[in-house]
């Protein structure tokens, strides 16, 4: 899969986000308070949460459809280390899978221009986008590169959950975002069908590209991920390495009910 220069060369100890300090506020309620959060090139970072806690409006302040408040005291919003940034470029940083975007692709769209309209931001490809020579060639490896050839020419709205999923996922690499966000992806997936998307996670997470995964499913957290924070009440509740964090004591804290961690094989789950 192709690599962005910057992950290869001059960007590759910088940090992709700085978040310090940071404040959001919606309907006059504070959703996000405080919030302290970096990342780094090539990082794998699961969020984890109570329903509520703020996990996807963190995703949307770094996408920059949530605004911080600008005067709060040192407050630090930082991307790819520049200050000023125009919200499209922000989301050509990003590659963004969450239910709400396969929602708005329950349409008659080729899976093939699904991918290639990552290029574009769009929902589907429409006569006014140039596309030329070199998208086609890098949503062709995508495709390979996540093993969808045989649904290639299908409807995306032909294809199973799990399917149009792992589809949606090209559409976010396809043009080479510097962080990959997956916004609860496993979720009303079969057993098999998460088994393979968490298969396409570590493929990706092995690539080096950096990674956000927002779950609910300790399980989703594949072995590649070894960075997890967990968020509480608008706040960062704890922030570190995944054995640090995913212990039974913390998730008791976070959830306010027993919890009990158990690691089988590389991968964690949780019952209470
Ligand atoms: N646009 C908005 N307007 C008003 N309130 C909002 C808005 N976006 C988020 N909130 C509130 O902020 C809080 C955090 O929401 P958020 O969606 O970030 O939580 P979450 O941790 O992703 O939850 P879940 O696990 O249920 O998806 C919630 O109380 C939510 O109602």
């Amino acid at each position: 899969m192709h690599k962005n220069k910057e992950n290869t060369e001059d960007g590759k100890a910088g940090l992709l986000v700085e978040m310090e300090n940071i404040v959001v506020r919606k309907n006059d309620r504070t959703i996000l308070d405080s919030i302290d959060f970096k990342i780094r090139n090539g990082e794998n970072i699961a969020i984890i949460g109570p329903n509520g806690s703020g996990k996807s409006s963190i995703i949307k302040t770094i996408t920059g459809d949530y605004r911080p408040i600008a005067d709060t005291p040192n407050m630090v919003f930082r991307l790819m280390e520049k200050d000023r940034w125009v919200v499209s470029d922000l989301k050509k940083l990003m590659g963004i899978v969450s239910g709400e975007l396969q929602l708005e692709y329950m349409r008659d769209i080729t899976v093939t221009d699904v991918v290639l309209s990552g290029f574009f931001s769009s929902i589907g490809i429409y006569p006014n986008l140039r596309v030329r020579p070199y998208m086609l060639e890098i949503t062709d490896d995508v495709i390979d590169f996540l093993e969808i050839r045989h649904l290639a020419d299908k409807n995306i709205s032909e294809l199973s959950t799990g399917e149009a999923r792992r589809v949606l996922i090209g559409r976010a690499l396809v043009h080479n975002p510097m962080i990959l966000v997956l916004d609860e992806p496993t979720n009303s997936l079969d057993l098999k069908s998460k088994h393979k998307f968490r298969q396409t996670v570590s493929k990706i997470a092995a690539s080096g590209k950096s990674m956000i995964l927002v779950t609910h499913d300790l399980e989703d957290i594949v072995p590649e991920i070894d960075r997890v924070v967990l968020v509480k009440d608008g706040k960062i509740f704890a922030d570190g390495n995944i054995e640090d964090i995913l212990t039974a004591e913390k998730l008791t804290e976070l959830f306010g009910i027993p919890v009990e961690v158990g690691k089988d094989k590389g991968y964690y789950h949780a019952w209470c």
